[in-house]
């Protein structure tokens, strides 16, 4: 970089920082964090981890709800050595995010084998006492939890699950090395980089103009149906994969609005997009694919507002009545804004 250079670029950073909203700040702090690994691990020593064990996150009750505790890098050492681990496993740790006073959050799993200590796992029922809490499962822990905390952990579990899985090249078979915030891997003989990915999943509510369509998979709870899901192939746009996915499973649309998307974890992480769509002008007849469904049917406004009114998984499956996805689910959403608005699909394919 030329001393010229070096001045303005100074100079503009600095009159930008004094005019950047809240939000842009926090956005440009936490690049920082992911592209300088000093100032990453500078930021852990006033950061806070959320702890995990084999994926699962620690949730403690307080009177009414379950929350998710944060610690300090103090408090977290002071675990390691009192469990007989290497401060060393730190290093494992994931930016997740930071608060509004740039406060870096982390995550770290003590349960996975760590790439960067050589002891085992810590042993949970131990873990849990010590914590005064326990390692709840996503799925079930995402519904006892508030929406920021929710999503905090999707993301956290999704990077660490990421990770866990990416510790060898794919091309030489070495090692990779973590960057320190978790932002990537890199691979030191060939240099070949690895970022955390999701797999594109689009997912369609069907209407004919008065009803529209859902569809269970076997593997649903008992009397659960949703909008049509499907994986992205490679090479496909949103608007083809969209029509392919529905034709494949039911039957064949002409109009589509995106309306929204949402990061899922499950089983890994997929970016969730979601659209309304109409079926094709007097083709309302359902075909099912049995290979990727178990039943699909018409559902008129008044039976989905119905269920979406009384939406209670227990009582509803020992009523045999149907229900629909929980509110945390983009399925929940897309559901609502047709029934809110049952001719939201009204723009050309
Ligand atoms: N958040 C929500 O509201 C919501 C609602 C419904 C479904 N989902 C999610 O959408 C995802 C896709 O739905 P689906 O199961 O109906 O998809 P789908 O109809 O594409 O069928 C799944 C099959 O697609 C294949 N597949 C292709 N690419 C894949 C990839 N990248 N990863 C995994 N499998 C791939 C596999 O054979 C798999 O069995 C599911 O994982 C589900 O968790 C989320
Ligand atoms: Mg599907």
């Amino acid at each position: 970089m030329s001393l010229y250079c070096g001045i303005a670029c100074r100079r503009k950073s600095f009159w930008s920082y004094r005019l950047l909203s809240t939000y842009v700040t926090k956005s440009r702090y936490l690049f920082e964090l992911k592209e300088d690994d000093d100032a990453c691990k500078k930021a852990q020593q006033t950061g806070a981890f959320y702890l995990f064990h084999s994926l699962a996150p620690l949730l403690q009750k307080s009177e009414h709800q379950y929350q998710a505790p944060q610690h300090s890098l103090l408090e977290l050492e002071r675990l390691l050595a009192k469990f007989g681990q290497d401060t060393q496993r730190i290093e494992d740790s994931v930016l997740i995010g930071c608060s509004e006073q740039h406060e870096a959050w982390f995550a770290l799993d003590l349960g996975l084998n760590s790439s960067s200590s050589i002891n085992a796992s810590l042993q949970k029922p131990e873990m849990e006492t010590e914590l005064k809490g326990s390692f709840m499962e996503l799925r079930k822990a995402l519904f006892q939890l508030n929406t920021k905390d929710a999503s905090l952990l999707s993301t956290a579990q999704a990077l660490l699950r990421w990770h866990d899985g990416h510790q060898f090249c794919s091309r030489s078979g070495q090692p990779t090395k973590k960057n320190m915030a978790g932002s990537k891997r890199v691979c030191p003989s060939n240099k070949i980089i690895y970022y955390p990915q999701m797999a594109p999943v689009v997912i369609t509510l069907v209407s004919d103009g008065t009803r529209c369509l859902l569809a269970r998979q076997s593997s649903f709870p008992k009397g659960m149906y949703s909008a049509l899901a499907g994986f992205c192939d490679i090479g496909e746009s949103l608007e083809e994969a969209v029509r392919r996915e529905v034709a494949e499973e039911v039957l064949e649309v002409e109009r589509l609005q995106y309306s929204a998307s949402q990061h899922w974890p499950f089983p890994n992480s997929s970016l969730m997009i979601a659209c309304h769509a109409t079926v094709k002008s007097g083709q309302t007849e359902i075909q099912v694919n049995l290979r990727e469904l178990e039943a699909a049917d018409w559902f008129s406004h008044d039976e989905v507002a119905t269920a979406l009114r009384r939406n209670n998984p227990y009582t509803q499956q020992q009523n045999g009545t149907f229900w629909l996805p929980p509110k945390l689910a983009i399925a929940h959403q897309l559901i609502k804004e047709w029934v809110e608005k049952p001719n939201c699909s009204t723009l050309p394919a």
